[in-house]
């Protein structure tokens, strides 16, 4: 009888490359490389979320960002056309993760995680012990750290500077259709958050963060405005903090989704401060204010609103380290999450928020 032979594809004896993760408390951990071989550097993050790398890997707000998923397994479903990301390229620095699997199985998988990193010029490295980087980060804060291989490179902190100005279209685009147009100020924005609108008949209008929606001749009529996740320190996006100011003055209801959260606080007069580790995962409980509901929501930030700012109140809090999960002003339709509603990945949990906010227009 026949007997199959069983064949391993190529790709999983690869040849192994080492490289390091390095901190900058000098903290070193050996991994074994699975994507571009070029050192990089920027802020290292965890991430607790179960699945989603496609997502995360392109969402515009880990630019800067080394990302760590504390799942054990990355890989295993491979990589979707590239009309299921949430922009036309990755954008995290860097990615860790303890085991990497190059035989992906899924109907919607076009290449393996490690094709892609490539493609995209992004250093991955398998770590093994995520738990324990993981740990670090959890008892030390958030920290600097580079991936390097043979040649040195020096360390960059992303919250210096505006990334937000490197990420943000650079042109306005109309989408959508319906009787009402949302501006949306694109911070790096997430390309479910159009998906969420379009699906709710509205005409989005999609601007740089920079631009200026209150000059005479803008060529569109817009009844609202939707501030954009976004990368990097809040406070480095002057520009978008005094469109944001404008709007309120002008009382043109507006909704803010977590970069946007805080450049609505920011513009109102609360402040913003960085948090020890942030919050990056799909599983983030916030209770809604004045209810005893709990929503299980998708994040990924590391600034938080530490001071609601006058007239504006807390909406939601988060039920695991009592932060600020969002605000709502007390009178005027002006209100942001730090959660994103638009998930990808993650629960659609919160998705009415969208139809909370057009009741508001
Ligand atoms: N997802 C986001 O919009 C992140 C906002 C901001 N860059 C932070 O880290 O807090």
């Amino acid at each position: 009888m026949h007997t199959p032979v069983l064949t391993r594809p190529d790709s999983i004896q690869r040849p192994l490359r080492h490289g390091k993760l390095i901190l900058e408390d000098g903290t070193q951990f050996e991994g074994r490389s699975f994507g571009y071989e070029e050192g990089r550097s920027g802020e290292v993050v965890f991430s607790t979320g179960m699945v989603g790398y496609p997502e995360s890997l392109t969402d515009a707000s880990f630019a800067g960002q080394i990302l760590t998923l504390t799942y054990p397994l990355a890989g295993n479903y491979g990589v979707p056309s590239q009309d299921k990301w949430e922009d036309n390229r990755i954008h995290a620095t860097g990615l860790i993760v303890s085991n990497y699997i190059d035989t992906p199985s899924h109907a919607q998988s076009t290449m393996t995680l490690s094709e892609w990193l490539k493609q995209q010029k992004v250093p991955a490295l398998e770590v093994k012990d995520t738990r324990l980087l993981t740990q670090h980060i959890r008892n030390h804060g958030a920290m600097l750290a580079k991936i390097v291989f043979d040649e040195d490179v020096p360390f960059f902190d992303p919250n210096q500077s505006n990334l937000i100005s490197q990420v943000s279209t650079r042109e306005v685009t109309i989408s959508g259709d319906g009787p009402k147009t949302i501006a949306l100020l694109d911070c790096g924005a997430k390309k479910n958050i159009v998906r969420c609108l379009q699906r709710r008949n509205v005409r989005i209008a999609t601007v740089p963060w920079d631009y200026n929606l209150f000059a005479p001749d803008i060529p569109f009529h817009f009844d609202a405005l939707l501030i954009s996740n976004g990368p990097g320190n809040p406070k480095t996006a002057t520009a978008t903090i005094q469109t944001i100011r404008t709007a309120l003055e002008q009382k043109i209801p507006t909704l803010g989704i977590c970069m946007g959260n805080h450049l609505l606080t920011l513009a109102a007069g609360g402040d913003t401060s960085k948090m020890k580790f942030g919050h990056r995962s799909q599983n983030q409980p916030c209770i809604m204010q004045d209810s005893p509901r709990c929503y299980i929501t998708t994040q990924n930030h590391g600034f938080v609103v530490s001071e609601v700012p006058p007239d504006f109140k807390p909406w939601f809090i988060n039920a695991n380290d009592g932060s600020n999960e969002g605000i709502m002003h007390v009178s005027q339709p002006f209100m942001s999450v730090q959660f994103h509603p638009e998930a990808a990945p993650g629960p659609v949990d919160t998705e009415w928020i969208f139809d909370y906010f057009l009741e508001k227009i």
